[in-house]
């Protein structure tokens, strides 16, 4: 009954949408990360050539302090326990990039209008870790994307070995990101783990962004 009314609401009041670029070297994970958090489920991928596009609707439960000025599509939730609590939904628009070499260059193409950047790593490829921070780099000094927020999926981390977090924040050296708010998830798109914390930290953020 609730999803009816929600999708009803939508449909009469669409929400602003956010959009968000997904990046990173191929066999990062990038498809893998955006139909677990579409469908939930795991799909069989090949290496994108171009992009993919998807919208993801976050929702959050909010008590009605935080709720005050909240700009997201709300209802109000009267039942039980949260008849102080509204459901605030967001929609993100989401783009995956192809990550080979030779498309690395369009990614460009795609950063206008872009609220937030989602940087996927293999945190298993030690020896494409420098690559990979020469590309954030580059993508960080783009005019398009200076207000985005920029989350780093540290994935795989399933596999034995892998980078720690604080490993990857130090190899890409996201200290030294100054001009943008950045934050870095740990993940695993398999399973699912750690996808919904990253998403959580955007729908946070993208608030009051307004790229041109
Ligand atoms: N073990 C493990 N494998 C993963 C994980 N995420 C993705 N993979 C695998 O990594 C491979 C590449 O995944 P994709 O999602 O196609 O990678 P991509 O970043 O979209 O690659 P391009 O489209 O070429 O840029 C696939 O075999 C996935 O099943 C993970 O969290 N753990
Ligand atoms: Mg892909």
């Amino acid at each position: 009954m609730g999803a009816m009314i929600s999708r009803f609401w939508f449909m009469l009041f669409p929400a602003k949408e956010y959009k968000i670029v997904v990046v990173g070297l191929d066999n990062a994970g990038k498809t893998t990360t955006l139909y677990k958090l579409h469908l939930g489920e795991v799909v069989t991928t090949n290496p994108t050539v171009g992009s993919n596009v998807e919208e993801l609707v976050y929702k959050n439960i909010r008590f009605e302090d935080e709720h005050m000025n909240c700009p997201f599509l709300c209802l109000r939730d009267g039942s039980g326990f949260h008849n102080n609590a509204y459901q605030c939904f967001k929609l993100h628009l989401v783009w995956d990039l192809g990550g080979q070499e030779r498309l690395r260059t369009s990614w460009a193409t795609y950063y206008r209008g872009t609220h937030a950047v989602i940087a996927v790593i293999d945190s298993n490829d030690r020896v494409r870790i420098s690559m990979m921070k020469d590309e954030l780099f580059r993508l960080l000094g783009h005019e398009d994307l200076q207000h985005s927020v920029i989350l780093v999926f540290a994935n795989k981390q399933d596999i034995k070995d892998a980078m720690t977090p604080a490993e990857i924040t130090d190899a890409l050296s996201l200290h030294s990101i100054k001009d943008h708010d950045w934050h870095i998830q740990a993940c695993c798109a398999l399973s699912g783990e750690g996808l919904y914390d990253g998403l959580g930290w955007i729908a946070q953020r993208v608030t009051g962004k307004a790229p041109t």
